[in-house]
């Protein structure tokens, strides 16, 4: 059947999915505590339940409520399927015989002084009855189930007229009680649920506790556990009830609808809270919004054909998550004064009892006489009354019927009593035997508990250490196949070291064949460059000496041209002199002739001054002459410097051209050494990576050689390791056989 549910125990939600049309919706509900389908009554009760009960115990009122469709599983929750198992407490035990249990258990852990009562009502068509009062159920017939009347206690609060409340000292006298009373429950059977419960029960447990003050004064705590078991919300048409039993079904979702309606009414915060409108939500009044702590257990199936009411029954809940409860611890009581008032309680019933005897009017108390205002509970409450008097009244009859073969059944039992009394007198002495032997067998079942407590400790020891050990082995196991990982890893490193290695050398090999042919070329060229260049020089110098010859031949011929422009211009300059010579002869001859008269001054003035003029240009012819000569040795003295510098720049360039071949010859050489020295560094470089790819290989063999020897001593150790565990564990488990045998035999 497909399930439309799931559930987030984790987050608290619960998701719903609805198909409405082509349409899917999803819808996704908060709660306190999510319980999925695997969820145990263990988890339920120890997650939401206990807490609560250990409340109970610090005096507050707590109620629970079990809410859901029918056959969802409610009374599985509350009361469960059984509560012992082979004398352990069963798995599938509920809420109640698990609250029970822990409320002993933790009474008994404290040694508190304690009383505690127990009481079971059932809400059926509105009718409320008692299941506990044990002599309308002594008949089998329906119609004597009385119905009892709630009546206003006058503070506020309801109390239900005549209830029994039986007083439990044991968990066990509990289970009795539901055990006796769960067949009384109104069940019938639907299409959902074999055994539907129709009714509401509400099971309660009262806890007086014994404490004291810091005065030392003594005072009771009292605490109040309500569990109620809710009749399943049904679709009557769905639910298929039978029988003219749809009534019930109206009525049921009557009081639930009601229930609803507070629920509502206390989330929005209304004004009027309509507690009054069904017995149900009067009598848990102050567990809805009250004093008390309350919690909803909320029954749902995963099942896509009760989604309707699933989803009902998810907002029912839902709402009622809101509603905020103002838990308050109860008064603590002077027992002087709870004594009074149980006192009080007793009068008052006295008195009811007097007034219902003589039916001739009802008793009520004064002060609730004084309190009752409200005339819709008066009216109420005389309804209820003339009710039970009626039923009282036929009940009289059936039991003064009852009354006279009761008597003669007395007077018959009593003769079989005190037949009985005389074999019982037997029986104790009987019974005293046992008893001795009895406590014998205690003893002896005290002491062989004890030895299996001992032997359970040393089997729980013995299963520890061999947990130890397989963790150990599966460390080792884990550990071995690292070490796996690593070698191959490491294999694949070496692999590629390898590939690098070869790589390397066949570059290297390829890059130092390169640098000798580079090598090679380049001092070859070199070699040419340097010839070249001894080559230049030694035409520039020949140049050089060629055009210094030219240069010294032109000088000469310079020279030359010069001594005999000398020459030419000093014999001219003799000439010169010779004629002025001549001339001045001349001249001294014509004044010695012509110098007479008186004319002679003027003569002799103006020969004077024509000897003058030659006498100046014989003087210019000198100087001439002197100059020429000056200019002659300064040109030859030019050339003789020239000539000087330039033998002087001859040997010059002959120096540094032999200079430069000298340098040029140590540099070749020292390339060809060099070149020399790189090509044997290269070739020892070779010889050493050979050298070092012959280490690594070896390297490597070697390493693999370490390697499948550890492997191979690994395993061994790694085998025998489990071996030794596998011996250790049979043996563990042969000694823990022998020793369970050895139990059994005891
Ligand atoms: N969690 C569960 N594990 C095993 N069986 C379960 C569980 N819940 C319910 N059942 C079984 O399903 C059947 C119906 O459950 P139950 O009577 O508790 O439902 P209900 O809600 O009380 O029904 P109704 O409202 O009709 O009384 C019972 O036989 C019960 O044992």
């Amino acid at each position: 059947m497909p399930t439309v549910i799931s559930c987030n125990e984790l987050r608290g939600e619960v998701l719903a999915i609805q198909k409405i049309g082509n349409k899917q919706i999803d819808r996704t509900f908060v709660f306190d505590k999510v319980f999925g389908p695997t969820a145990k009554q263990m988890d339920l009760f120890s997650q939401s339940i206990s807490p609560m009960v250990n409340e109970v115990l610090q005096g507050f009122n707590c109620t629970i409520f079990a809410y859901g469709q029918t056959g969802s599983g409610k009374t599985y929750t509350m009361e469960g399927r059984e509560k012992t198992k082979n004398g352990e407490f069963s798995s599938d035990a509920g809420v109640i015989p698990r609250s029970v249990r822990q409320i002993f258990e933790e009474l008994e852990a404290e040694f508190t002084e304690y009383s505690m009562k127990v009481s079971l009502l059932e809400i059926y068509n509105e009718e409320i009855t008692d299941l506990l009062a044990s002599d309308e159920w002594e008949s089998s017939d329906d119609k004597l189930k009385k119905p009892i009347a709630l009546m206003e206690d006058g503070k506020g609060g309801v109390f239900v007229k005549g209830m029994e409340e039986e007083m439990v000292r044991s968990a066990d006298e509990i289970y009795r009680i539901l055990d006796k009373t769960s067949a009384r429950r109104q069940t019938v059977e639907t299409l959902l649920n074999k055994r539907s419960s129709r009714s509401h029960s509400i099971f309660s447990i009262t806890i007086h506790l014994k404490k004291f003050t810091q005065e030392g004064e003594e005072v009771i705590k009292t605490g109040k556990l309500n569990l109620v078991d809710l009749a399943g919300s049904v679709n009557v048409l769905r639910s298929g009830s039978v029988e003219g039993r749809a009534r019930d079904a109206g009525e049921i979702n009557r009081s639930l609808l009601t229930l609803g309606r507070v629920i509502n009414a206390l989330v929005e915060e209304s004004s009027h809270i309509p507690y009054r409108d069904s017995k149900l939500t009067r009598l848990l009044r102050d567990s809805l919004g009250g004093k008390t702590k309350a919690c909803i257990i909320a029954n749902i199936s995963p099942s896509i054909q009760c989604l309707e009411e699933t989803l009902s029954t998810l907002e029912y809940a839902h709402r009622a998550r809101s509603i905020k409860n103002k838990p308050e611890i109860n008064q603590k009581i002077m027992k002087s004064v709870l004594m009074k008032d149980l006192y009080c309680e007793i009068d008052r019933l006295k008195k009811e009892v007097i007034a219902t005897r003589e039916k001739k009017d009802i008793y009520i108390p004064g002060n609730i006489f004084l309190q009752e205002g409200e005339k819709k509970a008066m009216a109420e409450k005389m309804e209820h009354i003339q009710v039970e008097l009626e039923s009282k009244d036929k009940q009289l009859i059936v039991l003064q019927e009852l009354h006279d073969s009761q008597q003669q059944l007395t007077a018959e039992l009593i003769e079989k009593i005190e037949n009985s009394q005389n074999k019982l007198k037997g029986y104790e002495k009987v019974i005293l035997d046992q008893e001795e032997q009895y406590q014998k067998a205690k003893y002896a079942i005290r002491e062989k508990e004890h030895l299996i407590m001992q032997m359970l400790h040393s089997e729980r020891v013995l299963v520890e250490h061999a947990n130890c050990l397989r963790s150990e082995l599966d460390f080792a196991a884990a550990d071995r196949s690292e070490l796996f990982c690593k070698i191959e890893h490491k294999d694949n490193i070496a692999e590629r070291n390898q590939i690098i290695v070869q790589r390397f050398q066949s570059q290297l090999t390829e890059q130092l064949h390169t640098m000798h042919k580079t090598v090679a070329t380049s001092v070859m060229q070199q070699k040419n460059q340097l010839k070249e260049i001894e080559e230049d020089m030694q035409s520039f110098i020949s140049v050089k000496a060629v055009t210094t010859k030219e240069l010294e031949g032109l000088v000469d011929k310079l020279k030359d041209l010069y001594q005999s422009d000398i020459t030419t211009l000093d014999g001219l300059a003799g000439e010169l002199d010779h004629n002025s010579q001549v001339t001045f002869g001349k001249l001294y001859s014509q004044v010695l002739t012509h110098s007479t008269s008186l004319d002679d001054v003027r003569t002799l003035s103006y020969s004077c001054n024509s000897m003058f003029n030659n006498y100046f240009n014989r003087f210019d012819l000198f100087v001439l002459r002197q100059c020429f000569k000056r200019i002659a040795f300064e040109a030859d003295y030019l050339l003789k410097e020239l000539q000087n510098n330039l033998s002087k720049q001859k040997f010059k360039l002959t120096d540094f051209v032999q200079l430069q071949h000298e340098g040029n010859l140590r540099t070749v050489e020292a390339t060809r050494a060099i070149s020399d020295t790189v090509s044997s560094y290269f070739h020892n470089v070779e010889v050493l990576i050979s050298r070092l790819s012959k280490i690594l290989e070896e390297t490597k063999t070697s390493q693999y050689q370490q390697l499948s020897e550890l492997e191979r001593k690994f395993e061994e150790c790694a085998d025998y390791e489990e071996k030794r565990l596998v011996k250790k564990v049979v043996q563990m488990l042969i000694t823990s056989k022998t020793r369970q045998k050895k139990r059994v035999k005891i």
